[in-house]
């Protein structure tokens, strides 16, 4: 049971992670409504972290408020050593954190090249740097159809292009929002490739996902959502171990 109240597997507890993602009390709002209500989690460098959770536990929420896309507050709220808390979602981006939505928003009258170009931002120091030819071999059913309109492919090469996009900015991290929901299953195994990949390459991701199957092909260490606050955070390990948090937390 340690596991399930505090964070494991990262040695130091009390300094803030000056590369990656630290996140303590986090709660948010959509207008009087309440939805997180304290939720911790981190991510270091070159970590790939789950955010588990049933339908409506708050991933999506989550996500959105660390990016500021909803109103949030938190005792800790840093990214690479930066407060990012009072910051608008522009600026946070612009720091380097990248964020695929659900609903993946690409451009659907662009084609593939315009709609990785309305995504390229400079190279930042440290991070992996990213040119359409390096995308295309990470995905590349996106470079057999380079002068075709996002609107006239299917929703995992859809998929597949919001998260290149995101890539073209060179961020160090990009929180991803269910990218193996809806593909094909030869898809999803396609898609923990290409994210481990992208690991070598030393992007970290945190991966919000229902599927436990597909967390378990790539994540280092979980934390798991219930009802807008995180109630486990471990390696994979442990919460394969403790079969009555995995029942009750998650749908499996
Ligand atoms: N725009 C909104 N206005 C009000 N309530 C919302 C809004 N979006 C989500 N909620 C509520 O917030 C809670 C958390 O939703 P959220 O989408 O973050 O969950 P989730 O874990 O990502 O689930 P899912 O897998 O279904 O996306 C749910 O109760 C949901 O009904």
């Amino acid at each position: 049971m340690a596991a399930q109240q505090m964070p494991s597997g990262s040695p130091v507890a009390s300094e803030p992670d000056a590369d990656g993602l630290r996140v303590d009390g986090l709660n948010a709002w959509y207008g009087q409504a309440q939805i997180l209500h304290g939720v911790s989690l981190d991510v270091g460098p070159g970590e790939i972290i789950a955010l588990l959770g049933r339908n409506g536990a708050g991933k999506t929420t989550t996500l959105r408020a660390i990016m500021g896309l909803v109103r949030r507050s938190a005792r800790q709220l840093a990214f690479r050593g930066a407060d990012i808390g009072p910051m608008p979602p522009f600026a946070i981006a612009r720091r380097g954190l990248g964020y695929v939505p659900e609903d993946r928003r690409i451009f659907t009258d662009l084609t593939v090249d315009e709609n990785l170009e309305a995504g390229r931002q400079p190279p930042r120091p440290g991070a992996p740097q990213w040119t359409p030819e390096r995308l295309f071999e990470l995905f590349p059913n996106l470079g057999r159809m380079r002068g075709r309109p996002g609107g006239a492919m299917s929703g995992g090469e859809q998929q597949m292009l919001a998260i290149a996009r995101t890539l073209m900015g060179n961020p160090y991290m990009v929180l991803l929002d269910e990218p193996a929901e809806g593909l094909a299953p030869r898809l999803v195994e396609d898609m923990a490739a290409a994210l481990l990949t992208l690991k070598r390459e030393g992007l970290s991701l945190l991966v919000a996902e229902q599927n436990l199957n597909f967390a378990r092909l790539l994540a280092d260490r979980a934390h798991v959502l219930a009802g807008g606050a995180t109630h486990f955070s471990g390696t994979m390990a442990e919460l394969d171990a403790d079969p009555a948090v995995r029942d009750a937390l998650l749908a499996v």
